[in-house]
């Protein structure tokens, strides 16, 4: 095992660390608070945010919606200033934190005053998933962290687990392209969705869950429920034989799996390890998401893929590598295209912010592509995984792929592993064609939405 956190990639390393507040806020109009709600937040939650919808991310992908709203925000911001944009809606105060290191503070100063566990995610998580780290308030967050932590072996880049990872992974995406050869050459995003889920079944729960579709199946549709966040229907029957389902393969506690890694790590009464189980499960479409747009970019970006290759011809791809160049493309994949575009904070008490205070209560929202895609980065629409080798994107506040802070991804070192080996053998004897490479030319800047249900490619033997 390797420990080798690297520095906080996006919170405040320059000369606002520590600071104790940020930019004075402004007031929006209401006809600016409703752009905002019209142009930055109804195409997010269009698209999904418990889990991505399909009709949802074409029409985002067709109407630029990215685009569109870190340009509002962005027009917002020269005309405000830097400082949060105050907005009340359905009740309640929020705040569009419009400064990166205002972001990269409100991140560093998680859980209090800043929680993560917003009204909006308890209301969507908390029917099936009430204990999840992400959710929980109060002391108990930090055992339910630590145990995350623990278990995912954050800041390790190889996991305890990483040949079962290598070997899983080599297995599931072999199969995967056997099956595109005797069909028509294809893979789409349906065939590499089922692909990398079993890959993620395995992973979790262990080998003998490989096929139980059904078990994701029915988290798929407590997440759809949940994408209704406060509107939600109460799915109580479904809930209950998920969480049957879920414990059956739990209590064998495979070997090699993380379930038996959850088996074996302490755990106090309170902690519940089987129920942060859930949020791993449906954080691995996140992973699945990053993966195929990488290999979209990859197949686009003949430099980048040349130095992919060079990368994995010295390795021994059949056992745990670093592979950081490939790594990298990964959290670029991200940064372009963050799968967690909001990242939503609520304040438990009253804060300071420059010349003023916003009330306990208040929702903050971080757009992490206003920040990924700012356009005074000179690789902001374009592939550059050099700034996460280089210490650029470590000195760059707010650059968000895993968040920042103490609520950062503890899944972040696992999900680059699994991420980086599945490229790797998804490259290592084949070559992508992808159906529209006009999307993602790297002499043009890259969209701002790419709708990953809508890649496809023709997977041709090297
Ligand atoms: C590409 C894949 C993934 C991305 C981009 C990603 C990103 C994120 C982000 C942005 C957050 C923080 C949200 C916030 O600050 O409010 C988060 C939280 C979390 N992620 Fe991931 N994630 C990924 C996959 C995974 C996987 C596979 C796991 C587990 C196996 C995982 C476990 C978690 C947990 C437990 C939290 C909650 C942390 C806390 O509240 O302290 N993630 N993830």
């Amino acid at each position: 095992m390797s420990s080798d956190r690297r520095p906080e990639a996006g919170t405040a390393t320059g000369p606002e660390a520590g600071r104790a507040t940020g930019h004075t806020p402004a007031r929006a109009s209401a006809r600016d608070a409703a752009r905002i709600a019209a142009g930055v937040i109804a195409p997010t939650l269009a698209g999904g945010v418990i889990v991505r919808r399909r009709t949802g991310m074409a029409l985002a992908e067709r109407y630029a919606a990215d685009r569109r709203a870190t340009d509002l925000l962005t027009a917002l911001r020269d005309r405000y200033g830097p400082g949060p944009l105050r907005l009340d809606a359905a009740g309640r105060h929020f705040a569009v934190v419009l400064d990166p290191a205002d972001a990269a503070h409100v991140l560093a100063a998680t859980p209090d005053p800043y929680s993560p566990a917003t009204r909006e995610k308890r209301a969507a998580l908390e029917r099936f998933q009430p204990h999840g780290v992400l959710i929980t308030r109060g002391p108990e967050r930090d055992e339910r962290r630590a145990f995350n932590e623990a278990v995912l072996e954050y800041g390790h880049r190889l996991h305890s687990l990483a040949p079962v990872v290598v070997r899983t992974v080599r297995e599931e995406t072999g199969k995967l392209l056997g099956a595109a050869t005797a069909g028509d050459g294809e893979i789409g995003w349906d065939a590499f969705a089922a692909a990398w889920d079993r890959t993620a079944r395995r992973l979790t729960l262990g080998d003998r869950a490989r096929d139980d579709t059904r078990i994701t199946a029915q988290l798929g549709r407590l997440r759809a429920a949940g994408n209704w966040s406060v509107a939600a229907p109460r799915r109580s029957g479904l809930r209950d034989r998920f969480t049957r389902r879920l414990r059956g393969h739990l209590d064998r506690a495979e070997t090699g799996s993380l379930a038996a890694a959850l088996a074996a790590a302490p755990a106090g009464p309170e902690l519940d390890p089987a129920g942060q189980v859930p949020h791993w499960l449906f954080a691995f479409d996140a992973a699945g998401i990053a993966a195929f747009r990488t290999l979209a970019l990859l197949s686009t970006h003949a430099r980048q893929t040349a130095q992919v290759r060079n990368e994995m011809a010295v390795a021994d791809l059949t056992a745990p590598q670093l592979l950081p160049y490939t790594r990298a493309c990964v959290l670029e994949s991200v940064r372009l295209w963050p799968t967690t575009p909001f990242l939503l904070r609520e304040s438990v008490r009253a804060t300071a912010w420059g010349s003023a205070e916003l009330p306990a209560g208040t929702g903050f929202l971080i757009y992490a592509p206003l920040f990924h895609r700012d356009d005074t980065l000179p690789y902001s629409d374009r592939l550059t995984p050099e700034i996460w080798l280089d210490g650029t994107a470590d000195h760059t506040s707010a650059l968000l792929p895993f968040s920042a802070g103490p609520a950062r991804c503890p899944g972040e070192d696992l999900v680059l592993l699994a991420t980086s080996t599945l490229i790797a053998a998804l490259l290592e004897r084949h070559t992508y064609l992808p159906e529209r490479p006009g999307r993602l030319r790297p002499d043009r800047p890259l969209p701002r939405t790419l709708d990953h249900f809508g890649l496809r490619f023709a997977a041709l033997p090297r």
